[in-house]
């Protein structure tokens, strides 16, 4: 019998959410990077200055980046969310402005942001995605670039009780007396601000980041308009977590693009029981992994279309 492994699973996954017997080809492919900026840098947790976080923001408005040639590559439309960078930005095509401030408090000193601030970046990212998707986008990426994110994605895990030794590795590539500072920054940040894991907006606001918050939200609103919304790295999957913590129904919406090489990638989805598209050893984060499984859940919903109503299992074998 002709195998298609988990092509099945994701064909069957996109008619679900679009609620037809056969999945429609998508239209209109997005992603959306979330950056921001985070004051745990200060603990030295990162191979990078925060200064990178804004200039990367600039690189991709030059279409310079990774993901800007796997977005032409695989024909995504392109966006930056400016969910609070310690920069002001001119005016971009790609740019979408949705500044919470410039830049998060350190977590290891004290909350990283305020509770209503939490629930702003929540709306801010269902803003974004509702917009999204009113002006006609059908499939919908997500993707992080923030120095520091690894970091705030742990202290998340954690505090929703992850043990941190399962979960801390590095991000970019630090020695390790900064890997050291990233675990006792997590540490700290988990002793001082003593979130409620039973309230994921406590979690949010104590150790988390605007742009982590964004990204929630902007699942939770793809989740309740039927969209669906590919997940990318660690950090962006820190962004699902706690959407999945405000509403397990995300998981129905959400694909995992791939498999970070960041150990606590795997920890985290293998606890939600959900499996990645792609396994490549990546770990560059910017919506790299999500847009490239893309193709993969588009040759996957091209074949059900091809086959899927004319055969039957036992001929030809959606297995
Ligand atoms: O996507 C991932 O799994 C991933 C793993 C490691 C690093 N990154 C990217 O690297 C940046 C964060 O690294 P760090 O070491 O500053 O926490 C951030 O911009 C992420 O997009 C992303
Ligand atoms: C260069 C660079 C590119 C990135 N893309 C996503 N996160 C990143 C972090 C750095 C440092």
């Amino acid at each position: 019998m002709i195998e298609f492994g988990i092509l099945y699973d994701l064909a069957l996954k996109i008619s679900k959410i679009q609620r037809r017997k056969i999945p429609k080809l998508f239209k209109d492919k997005r992603v959306y990077v979330f950056a921001g900026d985070h004051g745990v840098v200060e603990e030295n947790v990162s191979a990078y200055p925060k200064e990178v976080t804004y200039q990367m923001v600039k690189n991709y408005f030059n279409g310079g980046a990774g993901i800007n040639v796997f977005a032409r590559h695989i024909g995504v439309k392109f966006f930056v969310v400016d969910a609070g960078v310690d920069y002001d930005f001119e005016d971009h095509s790609f740019l979408i402005k949705k500044k919470m401030g410039y830049g998060t408090k350190n977590f290891s000193k004290g909350p990283a942001m305020t509770k209503d601030e939490a629930l702003l970046s929540i709306n801010y990212g269902r803003q974004i995605a509702n917009d999204a998707i009113e002006s006609g986008a059908d499939l919908l990426a997500i993707g992080d670039m923030r120095i520091g994110n690894t970091t705030t994605a742990t202290a998340m895990a954690a505090a929703f009780g992850y043990n941190i030794d399962d979960i801390l590795d590095i991000g970019t590539p630090i020695d390790n007396e900064r890997l050291k500072n990233k675990k006792k920054a997590v540490e700290r940040a988990i002793e001082i601000n003593k979130p409620d894991k039973n309230d994921a907006l406590d979690v949010l606001a104590k150790v988390g980041s605007y742009c982590i918050g964004e990204m929630a939200g902007f699942i939770l609103q793809a989740a309740e308009k039927r969209v669906p919304v590919v997940i990318d790295g660690f950090p962006t999957t820190a962004g699902f977590l706690l959407a999945y913590k405000m509403d397990e129904k995300v998981k129905e919406y959400a694909l995992f693009g791939h498999k970070s090489k960041v150990k606590g990638h795997k920890v985290i989805m293998d606890s939600l029981g959900v499996r990645p598209i792609l396994d490549l050893d990546m770990r560059l984060g910017e919506g790299t992994g999500a847009v490239l499984a893309i193709s993969i859940i588009e040759a996957a919903v091209k074949l059900y279309r091809f086959w899927g109503d004319k055969y039957d299992c036992i001929n030809y074998g959606w297995r």
